[in-house]
């Protein structure tokens, strides 16, 4: 197996370039575009040094596994791989916000998480190992270069993560549609964890367990529940606007 990932789309590659250049192995570039997006990519690339290889679009097309990739394909290095949750905890403090999410399984979801969580300063997003999308190609694109920015650390147990964090003080709420307690009830000043279910399935019946407290986010429509994504989005936009301090807009 490749020690290598690839990524592909302008999006996510001018952010590795801005973020971890060092980490872009081999570049590739279809070499019969010729439109301005193109030229201005390959300026900056090699401004920053790089020497991209110029091959045929079909090239393009199989090593991604889609013909969504812009014209712009490389091999980088995985980054955030010798980062560990704990080292995320001691360095975020007081101000700490981590996104669990319990078992994502569709790559847009995921990116989708990782966008949000970039915009709203999360300090790590969590995963099962076994049961997540990995950081696929796919979800570094559609994070738009949160892939980059926002460590996406898998663990072997999250339960048993969830209960380390407990341990170091961190408060774990959960989200599930039919819970009893609305978002606002729940404390957001202190370090914590929002957990956030599968798309199908939810919550498993142990991660749901685990948490300190379980909050809905108040549906006054017809449809029973929010796409993950989004729901991370209220929670975590709510979050910020209620800490003091916090990088979002004041309430007022
Ligand atoms: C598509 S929903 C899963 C729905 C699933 N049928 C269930 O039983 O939870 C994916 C995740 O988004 C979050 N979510 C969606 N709507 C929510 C709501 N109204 N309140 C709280 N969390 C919600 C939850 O974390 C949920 O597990």
């Amino acid at each position: 197996m490749s020690k290598f990932q690839l990524l592909y789309g302008f999006h996510a590659l001018t952010s590795r370039l801005r973020h971890h250049p060092t980490s872009i192995h081999t570049l590739y570039v279809d070499g019969e575009r010729q439109d301005a997006r193109l030229r201005e990519f390959l300026a900056q690339v090699t401004a920053a040094g790089h020497h991209p290889r110029m091959v045929a679009g079909e090239r393009l097309d199989r090593m991604a596994g889609t013909r969504r990739h812009q014209g712009v394909v490389a091999e980088v290095s995985p980054i955030h791989a010798a980062l560990d949750l704990d080292t995320v905890v001691d360095e975020a403090g007081a101000d700490l916000l981590i996104l669990a999410l319990d078992g994502i399984q569709d790559p847009h979801n995921l990116g989708a998480c990782l966008r949000v969580a970039d915009a709203m300063g999360v300090h790590a997003v969590v995963a099962p190992r076994d049961r997540s999308v990995a950081l696929t190609a796919t979800v570094a694109k559609v994070a738009s270069g949160a892939a980059d920015t926002v460590p996406y650390l898998t663990v072997t147990n999250l339960v048993r993560t969830l209960r380390d964090l407990q341990d170091h003080g961190v408060w774990v709420v959960g989200t599930d549609d039919q819970a009893e307690t609305d978002l606002e009830g729940t404390a957001v000043a202190q370090p914590m964890v929002w957990v956030l279910g599968a798309e199908g399935s939810g919550l498993r019946r142990l991660t749901r367990e685990a948490c300190d407290q379980r909050v809905r986010i108040p549906m006054l429509g017809s449809v029973e529940s929010l796409n993950v994504s989004v729901a991370a989005g209220i929670c975590l936009y709510e979050t910020r606007r209620r800490r003091p301090h916090s990088s979002a807009s004041d309430p007022g």
